[in-house]
């Protein structure tokens, strides 16, 4: 490149920086004062609010002042963030303003433009010329999709077309261009060189600088409900799906808000992992969970679900036990699209019988049966769905909850109740009742509302009278307050025995059979039961169970929907059920998918594959609101580890490695296990040396992973980070790690402890190896003391070195 071309970008660079400069100087006192404003506001908002709620008119009043009020701040507030929002992205600019030009004319024009992209625009003083375009405009799409040439892009007004005259990509720090580069390919490999020879990190990188073709097209689908991709190891899934969150953001900046946007990740390390993405790329976060997470929330506390990590270690480690095959079937049957479709029938059964309830208890004895529960849900129009009938008996139960509670305020414990009261208690009450008053109570409210629209008042009540006997006051007082437990678990569905509807299922095949309509039952049926209700008698559920068993109490109390989600992303995608997928249909009926994995890592028994032409998954949303993307080439590793890693999957031979160069990976034969241990040590020693900082030792389970660490620092291992499912940050270092711990993260280096045929036999054990090989970015070591696995026997000597030889 010439001398010119590089004193005129830098002299540009420095009128952009010293613009940018200048408007972060100008904005300094805006965003102070308007920060101080927002806080006086918030501090005066009670002050200059007058509540007043004796009378309906008075609370009406009440209420629209405070409204306005919030309205205010809300208003404050927000001009505050947008102004901060722009002041931190001019900020966030200066260092590295942008990283790429492309010159482009447009079709019926005289001149090209020159187009700088960055990670958010910067438009100049007079607000007519971008200096810097975001990465996420639809003109910055022509330096992800075009080489020079001809080249167009996507308006929201429609398609652009036009000649690409130039295309140049810098790397810029601290204002200065480090290195400037003029690409013939559509992104120049030679930069994406330089930042794939990188070390591993503690934290996911933004790739806005790099994003290829292909995943920029994942980053900026709009069409379908349901984009599913499919991608090898490393191909970048990840980061393009939250570059793509990134893009949303963006592009719909008027109706989504990031937290209306979820990503369900594999393990909470992994959400540690990738949180600094998006802030580093000026968006906030999106919401960030793990499934279990939400059983669990679902379940509440009354029900204790195994995670995905114990069922995994199970089937890893309990071969030959009792039971085991038994338990395979279960997790089999019970995640398959079969046993959801049973379950819908068995809803429909118990729209006719069967249903369970709870008694209610009221100090030592039953207010209402589960009789009479069952007699009055079954008495309401057997046309309504079964939740709605049950809505119905819950409106019943709070009303006979009602009414036992005025007739409770005669009976003697009340009496005795308000005797023993002390002075200090019948303050308290007193205050209460008071305050009570003046706020308004609005379940009284509510309830009077509901009895007037209903047409019936009650007898012995008028209109929130507080002029009422004091004593009086406090009688209705103390019985409301214990009958209050009882209405809160009436709204909350304690009076339906859903662990008993769950359980019955669980009998014998022609039971099961009458209530399901099932035809196909696993050939273990009796035992796969005997394992459901022994866990469901210790208040616990096995893995399998989890989603079925919310799939039936929201048959039963409807479902939990969550409206406001408008973008499900979910990450290692293969490790979710067919069933898993419809719940979450559910879940989020409002909600795009965004569905990101790889069947070649679908370690776990519920996988799915995500492309086959029979996948649940594209039968979700019906092909037609169906996109599916497949990457097949692989970034992460060098060339020599993808070759390998390739090697150990059928069908792997379409993976395309990126063109960067290391060492051929090495397997280490020793003879016992203290011989291999120090041998990992020196191994370590010898890596850390070489500058590779993040190394990890990869084990097969759990167990493995805690005999291993023992092991090591039994030997001298001094440093070394035992991972385990409680880990929740991941920290950058030496670490001993259970292979599906790992999974979505990346090292420098990767030891495989034990790659021995116990370790990694039978087939399924195939793509667990596969996974644990394709984390390593620079170098890939694999360790026996004995024979070698047979996957790794089949592979082409010429992919490896051998030590000893
Ligand atoms: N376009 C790109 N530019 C720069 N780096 C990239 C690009 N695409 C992927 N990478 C890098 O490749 C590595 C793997 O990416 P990522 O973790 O997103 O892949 P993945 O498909 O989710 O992998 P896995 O399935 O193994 O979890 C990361 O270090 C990422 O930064």
């Amino acid at each position: 490149m010439e001398a010119r071309d590089w004193r005129q970008e830098q002299e540009r660079l420095e009128r952009v920086r010293n613009e940018l400069h200048a408007r972060i100087a100008e904005l300094e006192p805006e965003v102070a004062g308007l920060h101080d404003q927002a806080s006086e506001i918030r501090k005066r908002f009670w002050e200059d609010l007058s509540i007043n709620t004796s009378t309906t008119e008075d609370f009406e009043d009440t209420f629209y002042s405070v409204q306005q009020q919030s309205m205010m701040l809300a208003e404050r507030e927000r001009g505050h963030r947008r102004l901060v929002q722009q002041w931190n992205g001019m900020k966030r600019l200066l260092p590295s303003p942008y990283f790429a030009r492309v010159d482009f004319q447009e079709d019926g024009l005289n001149e090209s433009e020159q187009v700088y992209i960055g990670v958010s625009s910067f438009v100049d003083n007079e607000g007519l010329n971008f200096l810097i375009y975001d990465w996420r405009s639809p003109i910055a799409s022509l330096y992800y999709d075009f080489p020079p040439g001809r080249a167009s892009y996507v308006t929201p007004a429609g398609r652009i077309d036009g000649k690409m005259m130039l295309k140049r990509q810098f790397q810029i720090q601290n204002g200065h261009i480090r290195t400037m580069f003029d690409a013939s390919e559509t992104i120049g490999d030679e930069l994406l060189q330089q930042v794939l020879s990188k070390d591993a990190d503690s934290q996911m990188k933004s790739i806005v600088a790099t994003i290829q073709k292909e995943q920029n097209a994942i980053i900026r689908n709009d069409k379908s409900r349901m984009l599913i991709v499919q991608g090898a190891a490393g191909s970048g899934k990840t980061s393009a799906a939250l570059q793509r969150v990134a893009y949303l953001l963006y592009r719909h900046r008027q109706t989504i808000r990031a937290d209306q946007i979820v990503l369900f990740s594999p393990n909470p390390m992994f959400g540690s992992y990738i949180s600094t993405v998006l802030p580093e790329l000026g968006e906030e976060n999106m919401q960030q969970t793990t499934f279990q997470e939400y059983v669990e929330n679902g379940l509440g506390s009354s029900l204790r679900s195994e995670d995905p990590f114990d069922q995994i270690e199970y089937t890893l480690t309990a071969q030959g036990e009792p039971g085991y095959e038994a338990r395979l079937q279960g997790i089999a049957y019970k995640t398959s699209e079969a046993f959801l479709k049973a379950l819908q029938n068995y809803g429909r059964w118990l729209g006719r019988e069967g249903m369970r309830f709870i008694d209610i208890w009221f100090r030592n004895r039953v207010l209402i049966t589960a009789e009479r529960m069952s007699a009055k849900l079954y008495g309401f129009d057997s046309s309504l769905p079964l939740y709605s009938r049950v809505v119905l008996l819950q409106e019943w139960l709070l009303d006979e909850l009602a009414s036992l509670e005025r007739k409770e305020r005669g009976a003697f414990w009340v009496q005795e109740e308000l005797n023993y009261l002390d002075n200090e208690q019948y303050a308290e009450v007193f205050d209460m009742l008071h305050k009570e008053r003046e706020l308004f109570d609005l379940s009284e409210q509510y309830t009077v509302v509901r009895e007037l629209m209903n047409n019936k008042r009650r007898g012995d009540e008028g209109d929130v009278d507080f002029a009422q006997q004091e004593e009086e006051l406090i009688l209705r007082s103390i019985v409301k307050r214990s009958f209050k437990p009882l209405r809160k678990s009436v709204r909350t569905f304690s009076f339906v025995d859903i662990k008993g509807i769950y359980g019955q299922l669980f009998g014998d095949e022609t039971t099961y059979r009458e209530k399901t309509n099932e035809s196909i039952i696993p050939a273990q049926w009796s035992e796969i039961c005997r394992q459901t209700k022994d866990m469901l008698s210790r208040n616990e559920l096995l893995h399998e169970d989890a989603t079925p068993y919310l799939f039936v109490k929201e048959l039963v109390e409807g479902v939990r929907t969550n409206t406001e989600i408008r973008h499900v992303f979910i990450d290692e995608g293969q490790d979710y059920s067919a069933f898993q997928y419809e719940y979450f249909k559910k879940l989020f009926p409002r909600a795009r998918m965004t569905v990101l994995g790889d069947f070649g890592q679908a370690i776990f028994m519920q996988s799915t594959n995500l492309e086959a032409s029979d996948s649940p998954l594209i039968r979700l949303f019906g092909e037609a609101d169906t996109s599916l993307v497949r990457l097949v080439r692989s970034y992460r590793s060098t060339r020599e580890i993808v070759e390998f890693t390739k090697s150990l999957l059928p069908g792997g031979d379409e993976i395309v490695p990126f063109e960067r160069r290391g060492p051929k990976p090495l397997l280490i034969r020793l003879n016992g296990v203290q011989k291999r241990d120090a041998q990992i040590l020196e191994d370590i020693a010898l890596l850390n040396a070489q500058g590779f900082a993040s190394i990890a030792v990869i084990t097969k389970t759990a167990a493995e992973s805690r005999e291993a660490y023992e092991s090591l620092r039994i030997q001298g291992g001094e440093g070394l980070q035992h991972i385990t499912r409680e880990t929740l940050a991941f920290e950058k270092g030496v670490m001993v790690i259970p292979v599906y711990l790992a999974k979505g993260i990346e090292f420098d280096a990767v030891l495989i402890y034990n790659a021995s045929p116990e370790a990694y036999g039978w087939d399924h054990e195939r793509k667990l190896l596969y996974t644990a090989c394709t984390r390593a970015m620079h170098r890939l070591q694999l360790y026996t003391t004995g024979d070698w696995s047979p996957f790794v026997q089949a592979l082409p000597a010429n992919l490896y070195e051998k030590e000893p030889c």
